[in-house]
């Protein structure tokens, strides 16, 4: 039986060499990195800083490509498309959530998730509805005309997890989300995110430096001086709740298969 995209990889990464070039030095940074990211799981990326954590989530994400190897994502090599295919790929299957947020400050909780639906020309009641569950699940309901400055750090990075969300990404990529908010409402975050991962049987990779993640991981990948040095899978326990889907129970798409 073939593989469905639920059950293939969300990304295999093959031999992949990245280096940058500062001040006519060649930095390598990530060296020979072969990984396969399991889909429908949290994974988390730990490392310490300068580790080439944002360099390996910005190659799964096609925001950069590597200077040799392979990068495989949702089954497609991304290798060959051209910088059109490669933004057109990345907004249909892969969501971002940033360090900073990266909300659009002069539009609302409820325009910055819509935003994305815009661009891609979702009918207006569909958007409506799926802004409406979101706000939801992010527990930001009574908050959807706030303006991100009228909003705590927490909560804007709800409003981010959120338009993560939008299209129905099959990968979610969070470059340190936590980093800027303090421990509890860092620690709520992550939750939410674990929590929005098993509901909607998507992908997470998470990158940190906080090894007390660990435990809201099913996999943790050790990064170390551009190296995997670990990788460690946990099974998944019995009587996982099957995913729910953003646009109510009668649309049974799996989340990348039908984005739009
Ligand atoms: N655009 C760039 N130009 C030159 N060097 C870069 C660039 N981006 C990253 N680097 C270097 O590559 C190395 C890895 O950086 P990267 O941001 O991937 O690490 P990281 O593990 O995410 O670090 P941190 O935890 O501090 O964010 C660092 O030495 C960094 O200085």
């Amino acid at each position: 039986m073939s593989p469905t995209p639920a059950d293939q990889p969300v990304a295999v990464l093959s031999g992949v060499v990245k280096g940058y070039r500062l001040d006519d030095v060649d930095v390598p940074v990530l060296k020979n990195v072969d990984l396969l990211v399991r889909p429908a799981q949290f994974t988390v990326v730990l490392g310490p800083s300068g580790s080439g954590k944002t360099t390996l989530l910005n190659l799964i994400g096609c925001i950069d490509r590597p200077d040799s190897g392979q990068v495989v994502v949702a089954g497609q090599d991304v290798g060959p498309m051209n910088d059109d295919e490669l933004a057109e790929f990345r907004s249909r299957h892969i969501g971002f959530i940033f360090q900073n947020y990266n909300l659009l400050p002069v539009l609302s909780a409820w325009e910055n998730i819509e935003y994305p639906m815009l661009l891609a020309q979702l009918p207006a009641a569909r958007r409506a509805e799926r802004v409406r569950r979101l706000l939801k699940a992010v527990g930001l309901s009574d908050r959807a005309n706030n303006r991100p400055g009228q909003l705590s750090g927490g909560q804007r990075q709800r409003v981010a997890i959120a338009r993560a969300l939008a299209l129905k990404p099959r990968l979610v990529i969070a470059d340190e989300p936590t980093a800027n908010l303090d421990s509890r409402t860092g620690a709520e975050i992550l939750q939410l995110m674990r929590s929005m991962q098993r509901r909607y049987g998507i992908s997470f990779l998470f990158s940190s430096h906080d090894r007390a993640v660990i435990g809201a991981a099913d996999d943790t990948i050790y990064l170390k001086d551009g190296e995997i040095r670990a990788i460690r899978r946990r099974s998944a326990p019995p009587g996982e709740e099957p995913a729910a889907d953003l646009d109510g129970a009668a649309d049974s798409a799996q989340p990348g298969e039908d984005a739009r």
